[in-house]
């Protein structure tokens, strides 16, 4: 067995590609795209080392073309949650007793693969699979998964070399720190490829052992994940992908006394359901499990009187309606002092008028569909609505086409109400709802965005005025885990923006941060006494004399 004290090469983020027109990236991925459209996968899940195939097919289609099937996923039920348990628990103690360096080259292999000879084929996985346009798969399925893998591996040694500062006279004291009692179940959302592969390779990298569900709209780019991993040499079952139904899924997990840990992403109903039934059952576990969920957005942009007026355009345009509106950290609610009004509206109008929406594979299209006919119908409701009611001004879009994909038109609406159920709820879609405020109201407008939803994720504040952005930092402490001046609430970078929310945001766990590393790890002190006392007596004991 190698011995030393080694070090990873240090993380750098992974470079955005830019897909211009006759660039070699841009070749590579229209190719991967064609591949990806001539044929139909068949998709099994991975169990211990077993391809899983039930012969319950579920379809995968492109949002953006619900015509054209992708291929095939093989939909499994409890028989095969318990198989991935038990396969999880057979790897357990190879896994955890691996020296810790080739945890870390197996995911920094896997981040080479995704930022080389995969690249295209995620990219384009994840294009076809949840409709994101070249430039919001390319910071999602290569960067952020790349970033998340290399500087996680960092954070790791980090977390491994920090040890207690002091170790009295003839002692030595060690912390060790050692993977959960248990397998750690990850739950993943649809709309970041990066999210996916992220939540079951953290907690593995820690030497945990994982059951990983993705959500069905999201399998075809996860199985090109575990491509990569069996590829980088994750060995057979240390990481598990299965598909079922989610309730169905969750009552083995949260039933079963090995159950140490969810590592979470999606919506705040599905995670407050899951912390409860953990609650219900905890007398049924081993050890406390651990609880990581990152959960829903009501993001906003405020706008100070002093702001230039393009640069909320842009953030609102850009944050607003980049993937469709559905990252939890779009901006969805802005306030707008009523000077600035008429020009942000003429330009955001404006703009949206050159807005190009259709398939991915036409790179001229900044806007794609939503993932789903249930989020389409769900968002048409809202828009309709919206546009039947009279405290409501329609600014921008309001059209809706599900013939060809699940296509809603950008739209910006103007309420009277601050609290206008636009202003509350998660719509997850592209659809902004704006409330202009006096411009002599500034402060009492923070406490309106302070008390609006129960969400507390990402938010901005756009000032020229060095005074207001003060102030909003402070007021707005707690509204916001992820706080932007003078930009967009979308766009966190692994390494630089550590991302989470509280509040009904999440438990705030920070994905790709060390914090988040810490959770998937249960720390044992070492203490070790070199010249052991023989008699237990004290000098204080003794006669005085
Ligand atoms: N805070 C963050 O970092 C972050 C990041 C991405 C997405 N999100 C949130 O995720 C949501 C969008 O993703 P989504 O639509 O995939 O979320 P979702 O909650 O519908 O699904 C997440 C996962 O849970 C599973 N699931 C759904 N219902 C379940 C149930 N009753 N029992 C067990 N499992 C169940 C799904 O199949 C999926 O795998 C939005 O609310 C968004 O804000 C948050
Ligand atoms: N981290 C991403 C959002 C992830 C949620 O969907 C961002 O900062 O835009």
């Amino acid at each position: 067995m190698l011995k030393g004290f080694f070090n990873v090469p240090p993380a750098v983020n992974e470079p955005v590609l830019n897909y211009g027109p006759r660039s070699v990236e841009r070749a590579a991925l229209k190719a991967a795209l064609e591949a990806a459209r001539s044929q139909q996968v068949d998709i099994p899940m991975y169990i211990g080392a077993d391809e899983v195939r039930t012969g319950n097919l579920k379809e995968l289609r492109p949002p953006h073309d619900h015509k054209h099937l992708l291929g095939t996923f093989h939909f499994g039920d409890k028989s095969h949650v318990n198989a991935a348990i038990d396969a999880a628990l057979a790897a357990k103690a190879d896994w955890e007793n691996l020296p810790w360096e080739q945890r870390a080259a197996i995911f920094l292999k896997a981040a080479d693969l995704v930022a080389g000879p995969y690249r295209a084929t995620i990219n384009a996985a994840t294009m076809l699979g949840q409709s994101k346009n070249a430039y919001q798969a390319e910071i999602d399925a290569a960067c952020e998964f790349v970033d998340f893998l290399r500087f996680n591996v960092q954070y790791m040694t980090e977390i491994y070399q920090q040890q207690p500062p002091v170790s009295g006279k003839g002692i030595w004291n060690r912390v060790e720190q050692r993977p959960l009692e248990g397998f750690v179940f990850a739950l993943t959302p649809f709309n970041f490829t990066a999210i996916a592969g992220n939540l079951p390779a953290s907690a593995a990298m820690m030497g945990n052992v994982v059951v990983w569900k993705p959500a069905d709209t999201q399998v075809y780019a996860a199985n090109v994940i575990m491509q990569i991993f069996k590829e980088a040499g994750v060995p057979p079952g240390v990481i598990n992908l299965i598909y079922a139904d989610g309730p169905e899924v969750g009552e083995v997990v949260f039933n079963h006394p090995d159950f140490a840990g969810i590592h979470f992403t999606g919506s705040t109903g599905v995670f407050q359901n899951i912390w409860q039934t953990i609650g219900t059952n905890i007398h049924k576990y081993k050890t406390y499990p651990r609880i990581v969920g990152e959960t829903g957005g009501k993001d906003f942009v405020l706008a100070h009187p002093s702001a230039n007026a393009d640069v909320v355009a842009v953030a609102l345009l850009r944050g607003a309606f980049e993937y469709q509106g559905q990252k939890c950290s779009a901006a969805s609610r802005a306030y707008i002092p009523a000077s600035l009004w008429p020009a942000v509206k003429e330009h955001m109008v404006r703009e949206m008028a050159t807005f190009k929406m259709g398939p991915t594979e036409d790179f001229e299209n900044f806007i794609n569909a939503v993932i789903s006919e249930v989020s389409f119908d769900k968002l048409a409701k809202y828009i309709d609505d919206a546009k039947a009611d009279d405290s409501v001004e329609l600014i921008a879009g309001g059209n809706y086409d599900k013939s060809q994909g699940w296509f809603i038109e950008p739209t910006v609406i103007k309420v009277d109400d601050p609290f206008y159920v636009t202003m509350c709820t998660e719509l997850f879609g592209p659809v902004l709802s704006v409330y202009v405020y006096e411009d002599d109201q500034f402060e009492q407008i923070m406490d309106t965005i302070d008390k609006t939803s129960i969400y507390a994720l990402t938010g901005s504040i756009i000032s020229q005025d060095r005074y207001a952005i003060a102030q909003a930092t402070q007021r707005l402490r707690n509204a916001a885990g992820n706080f932007y001046v003078n930009d967009k609430p979308t766009g966190a970078v692994v390494g630089q923006q550590p991302f989470g929310g509280a509040r009904g945001s999440g438990t705030n766990d920070k994905a790709g941060s060390m914090i988040n590393l810490l959770r998937w790890v249960s720390p044992r002190t070492i203490k070790e006494t070199f010249d052991p006392p023989k008699d237990y007596r004290y000098p204080f004991l003794q006669k005085e004399l």
